[in-house]
């Protein structure tokens, strides 16, 4: 990890924030059309949602509760273990609610496959999911996704929530990382 500049370690730009910010512009106009005089609950995956958590409701033009679950199958690597934690549940009871779940990215499809199956057993009236990122050539297990921003190479990539060990949340873009970030 350099101590210069944050976009030292990038390798290459896969989406800019222009690019970004037109997709989420889409996407929340497609959500507040279709959730137009329903109870929402957004329910953010923590932590690497919370980027397009805060930047997708800001954009919706109806009335949204929010909640947060943080799960984690990937620790501090670059593979999925397949072994789903929850390391902090919801609060809200989701009884008769319409839950849009809401995530950074679809790898493996093994979080959200869990996750999703774990909100259904809690009596919803719906459950949705929204990605900003979905790597298709990287499937494990299929899962049905309503709104997606981008399908994306299976690379790893880092930034806009997106981690790397923690660090490269903060990146306002989406990018890969040059190889001797990971040689350590
Ligand atoms: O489709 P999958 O292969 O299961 O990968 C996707 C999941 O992995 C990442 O979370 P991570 O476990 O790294 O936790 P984080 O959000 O705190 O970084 C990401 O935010 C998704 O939740
Ligand atoms: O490509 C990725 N980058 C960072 N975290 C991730 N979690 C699943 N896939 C990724
Ligand atoms: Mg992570």
């Amino acid at each position: 990890m350099s101590n210069g500049s944050l976009d030292n370690d990038i390798e290459h730009v896969l989406l800019s924030t222009d690019q970004i910010n037109a997709r989420l512009d889409e996407i929340a106009a497609d959500i507040s059309r279709d959730y137009a005089d329903k109870d929402v609950l957004v329910v953010g995956v923590l932590k690497g949602a919370v980027m397009v958590v805060a930047d997708l409701t800001r954009r919706l033009t109806i009335p949204v509760s929010m909640d947060w679950m943080a799960v984690s199958s990937y620790g501090s690597g670059t593979k999925s273990s397949g072994v789903v934690r929850i390391l902090k549940d919801l609060d809200a009871d989701l009884h008769g609610r319409h839950v849009l779940v809401v995530e950074d990215i679809i790898d493996s499809g093994l979080t959200l496959s869990w996750l999703v199956a774990n909100l259904r057993s809690r009596g919803p009236e719906s459950v949705e999911i929204a990605t900003m990122l979905r790597k298709p050539d990287a499937a494990k297990v299929e899962v049905d996704v309503r709104y997606v921003g981008f399908d994306i190479p299976n690379e790893f990539v880092v930034g806009y929530g997106l981690d790397y060990a923690e660090q490269y949340r903060n990146l306002p873009y989406v990018g890969t990382l040059k190889p001797e970030v990971y040689g350590g």
